[in-house]
């Protein structure tokens, strides 16, 4: 089945120079990501806007958020397939990014898209995210610049999965659907507890022509 945006100029006026690792993820997860149940079946022909340009929507607010930051640093929670981590990585060669995800079946694949896309700047962990949030309080791993995440869990959850990850002054970027707003309403008891300020959600751009996405960003305190 060909995509739908296969062969746009849209693609690389998005994607500019990252366009060659990600249409190798592409050619890969169209033929593996069905059967290997990382994308729906209805999916297929609309990898490059559900998945690669909706996780690509990040890059700009991940950019912002490291802007005269020395570590730019970002760990994606619940990685899965590789979105948003791998596509932001491939466009954000300059930070350092690392992968949490705890099924082994998607830790294989991602260490199988990480050495087709000949990424230098992502390391992956497997477990959840508060195996991780462990290792930070313990001084084991640095905090985070940044925490990215996709459809893995509503705000109420999902702050206390990302926010302790992060350092001071650093944010989460979590792309969310249209329920964005009704979700932090909901969760600004368990925003506050864990550190987070000033919950708001913005539009981000896709693509020209394309449905634009929403993305919360919280800061940390
Ligand atoms: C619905 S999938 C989304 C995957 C990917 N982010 C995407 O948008 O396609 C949710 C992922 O989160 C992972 N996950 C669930 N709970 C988690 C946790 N506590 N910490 C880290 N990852 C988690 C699951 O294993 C799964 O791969």
């Amino acid at each position: 089945m060909t995509d739908q945006l296969q062969g746009s100029p849209v693609l690389a006026e998005v994607l500019g120079d990252a366009l060659p690792k990600l249409e190798r993820f592409h050619a890969k997860i169209a033929e593996e990501g069905e059967p290997r149940g990382l994308i729906g079946p209805r999916d297929v022909d609309i990898i490059w806007e559900r998945h690669i340009l909706n996780s690509a929507a990040i890059v700009p607010y991940v950019r912002n958020a490291t802007n005269g930051i020395r570590f730019k640093t970002v760990a994606d929670v619940g990685s899965g397939g590789g979105f948003p981590g791998l596509v932001a990585a491939a466009c954000l060669p300059d930070h350092d990014f690392t992968l949490i995800e705890p099924m082994e079946r998607r830790i294989e694949w991602l260490h199988e898209c990480v050495g087709l896309m000949q990424l230098q700047n992502v390391e992956i962990i497997r477990g959840r995210s508060d195996a991780v949030i462990q290792q930070v309080r313990k001084r084991e791993i640095h905090p985070f610049a940044v925490v990215t995440c996709r459809a893995v869990a509503p705000m109420t959850k999902l702050s206390g999965w990302t926010l302790p990850l992060l350092k001071p002054s650093g944010q989460l970027i979590a792309l969310k659907g249209r329920s964005a707003q009704a979700e932090i309403d909901k969760a600004g008891k368990e925003i506050a507890k864990f550190g987070g300020r000033r919950p708001r959600v913005v539009e981000a751009a896709v693509g020209p022509d394309l449905e634009p996405t929403h993305v919360v960003i919280v800061d940390k305190r």
